[in-house]
């Protein structure tokens, strides 16, 4: 029996300054809208790294550089495909900062977050993109609903 499964690769990046700022997207799709960070789908046959990086530049006009992988998550869709996120962070970047129609690009400051409104779930995430003992974000499907695991 084949072992093959359905599978969505995204991506995710938490791009941060040394003063105390992230880049975050208010991402104006009707699914799973808010603030969050730059990201999107991974293309067939393209590197990981490649993908974040083209991304990226997509999404807020930015290179960046050493995107540093450091967390995923995931949770199974309605079609019953397995939904993958993969997280980085990086602080090397260049360029002037543009917009896309996927949503405004804007710093703010870190300990300012949680006065925006954010995507769903979003501030657990952060919490993986932020630690260095947990790297998986995982929506846990339970005889009572679903219930997030931060492993
Ligand atoms: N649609 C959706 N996206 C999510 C969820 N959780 C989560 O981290 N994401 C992230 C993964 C990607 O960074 C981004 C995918 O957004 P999207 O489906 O609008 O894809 P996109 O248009 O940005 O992708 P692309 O066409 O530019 O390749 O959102 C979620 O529950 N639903």
């Amino acid at each position: 029996m084949s072992r093959a499964e359905k599978v969505i690769l995204t991506n995710m990046c938490m791009i941060y300054d040394d003063a105390g700022k992230i880049l975050v997207q208010n991402r104006s799709n009707k699914n799973w809208p808010g603030i969050t960070f730059p990201g999107g789908h991974i293309e067939k046959n393209e590197a990981f790294h490649d993908a974040v990086i083209r991304e990226v530049k997509e999404e807020t006009g930015l290179t960046i550089k050493n995107p540093i992988l450091c967390g995923t998550k995931q949770f199974q869709t309605t079609s019953d495909e397995r939904y993958i996120v993969l997280f980085y962070k990086t602080n090397l970047f260049f360029g002037e900062l543009v917009s896309s129609s996927e949503g405004e690009i804007f710093w703010i400051k870190r300990k300012e977050l949680l006065q925006y409104p954010l995507a769903p779930d979003f501030e657990e995430m952060l919490a993986i993109f932020e630690s260095d003992t947990k790297s998986e974000f995982y929506y846990q499907t339970t005889e009572d609903g679903v219930e997030i695991k931060l492993f």
